[in-house]
């Protein structure tokens, strides 16, 4: 079972030593429930072969803190996903009262601009107090987004790729750790800020399965080709009549 350790939040420390997250460590669950009870029994469900858990607005907004802290204590590393978004001060004080979670990975959206990012670093330092800081990761284009949505209703021209190439390379230069996108925009946003800033990657379905509200979509096995750091999964998983056996059959089909 991975732990956070350390500084180096994409490692784990076992009886050897400390050792690099495999793949399979890498496909981060996302806990979408609406109570804290459903989420447990699910990552309960996946002890010994999930390692990361994703708390998002659903389940935070249901459970609070508790919940975090309840994965940590049986081991697992936990993303907690909030999506800040707002002015910097306040961007500020939320990652202030995040880091006290003990959380490895929480996020901000990325259209909040450079200054709102750099105040939530900010923010995450010094709520962290010298502990680890969680990694920092900024959101570019949702993925349901369709190019047209974003061209038409938003009114942001261009490709979805150049697009979050370019939220990236913002996100890189206010601080961040890196930024979730479609694992479609992983090889420009990794050939323009470099192969250490982090992707985060939902949008991944198995072969066949439903695609949801999802649009830029990809297999796990086709994601970490393209060079991902962490896959995001959710209902593939989670709503699974064996989420267990969902679990294997992703593990098996990434090699392992
Ligand atoms: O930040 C996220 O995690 C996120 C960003 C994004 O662009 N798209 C996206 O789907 N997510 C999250 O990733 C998860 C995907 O869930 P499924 O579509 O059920 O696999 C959800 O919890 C979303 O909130």
């Amino acid at each position: 079972m991975a732990r956070s350790n350390g500084r180096q939040l994409d490692y784990r420390v076992n009886w050897s030593g400390v050792e690099k997250l495999s793949e399979r460590d890498r496909i981060i669950v996302a806990l979408d429930f609406s109570s804290e009870q459903e989420a447990l029994a699910c990552a309960d469900r996946l002890q010994g072969i999930a390692t990361y858990m994703k708390v998002g607005m659903q389940l935070y907004y249901a459970a609070g803190p508790q919940i975090v802290y309840a994965l940590k204590e049986r081991g697992f590393n936990v993303f907690v996903d909030l999506k800040v978004h707002d002015i910097p001060n306040t961007a500020k004080g939320a990652m202030q009262s995040l880091a006290s979670l003990g959380a490895d990975m929480v996020n901000v959206h990325v259209a909040g601009g450079k200054d709102m990012m750099t105040a939530a670093k900010e923010g995450l330092e010094s709520g962290a107090a010298g502990q680890t800081k969680p990694l920092l990761i900024g959101v570019t284009q949702l993925t349901s987004s369709s190019q047209q949505m974003m061209n038409d209703e938003i009114g942001i021209e261009g490709t979805i790729v150049d697009c979050a190439q370019r939220y990236a390379q913002l996100a890189k230069a206010a601080g961040l750790d890196g930024v979730v996108a479609s694992p479609l925009e992983v090889e420009a946003i990794k050939r323009s800020c470099g192969p250490t800033f982090k992707t985060v990657t939902p949008g991944v379905r198995p072969r066949g399965a439903e695609l949801g509200d999802q649009k830029r979509v990809v297999t796990p096995a086709e994601a970490f080709a393209f060079g991902t750091d962490y896959i995001v999964v959710g209902r593939p998983i989670t709503q699974a009549s064996d989420p267990l056996k969902a679990m294997r059959a992703m593990v098996e089909s990434i090699g392992g």
